[in-house]
C-alpha cells in the first residue's frame, strides 16, 4: 500500500519550463504534447508534490515538492505557473478552464494544510 495517494485526479496540460537566460517558455521533456499532471499527498509524512507524465510515452515532466512558501500563480484561466525553489518555473498550460480549477483546487488546499 503506497504512502502516496493522488489528491487530484489527473489533469491534462501542455507542461513548459521558463528558460530564465533565454527568457522565454520551453516545452517540457523530448517533444510537445499533453501531459497528466496530479498532486500527491503522502499521508505519513504529510507531504506534497506535484507529478506530470506526457501521454505518450509517459516521460516524467515534472516531479517536485509543494513546499509550504510556494505561491501559486494563476495568470490566465488557463495557464497557471509557479516556482519550485530558486531554480525552475514551471507552467501548466491546460487543456480547459475545468482541467486548471482542479489542479489549483488541490494545490491551494495542500498548501493550506502544510
Ligand atoms: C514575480 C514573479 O516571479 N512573477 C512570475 C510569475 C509568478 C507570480 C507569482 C508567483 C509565482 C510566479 Cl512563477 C513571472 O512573471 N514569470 C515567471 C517566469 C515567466 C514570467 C516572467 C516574465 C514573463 C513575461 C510574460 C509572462 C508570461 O510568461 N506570460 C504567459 C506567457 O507568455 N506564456 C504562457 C501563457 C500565458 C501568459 C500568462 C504560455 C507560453 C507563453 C505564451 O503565451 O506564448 N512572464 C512570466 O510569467
Amino acid at each position: 500500500m503506497s504512502a502516496e495517494v493522488p489528491y487530484c485526479k489527473s489533469c491534462k496540460a501542455s507542461v513548459m519550463i521558463y528558460d530564465d537566460a533565454e527568457r522565454k517558455w520551453k516545452t517540457a521533456g523530448r517533444a510537445p504534447g499533453l501531459s497528466g499532471a496530479c498532486v500527491y499527498h503522502h499521508t505519513v509524512e504529510n507531504t506534497f508534490r506535484v507529478v506530470a507524465r506526457k501521454d505518450s510515452g509517459g516521460e516524467v515532466v515534472i516531479n517536485c515538492s509543494v513546499l509550504p512558501q510556494l505561491k501559486y500563480n494563476k495568470a490566465t484561466p488557463t495557464f497557471h505557473q509557479w516556482r519550485d525553489g530558486v531554480r525552475t518555473v514551471y507552467g501548466l498550460n491546460f487543456a480547459s478552464p475545468d482541467e486548471a480549477n482542479i489542479f489549483a483546487n488541490a494545490m491551494e488546499s495542500a498548501l493550506e494544510v502544510l
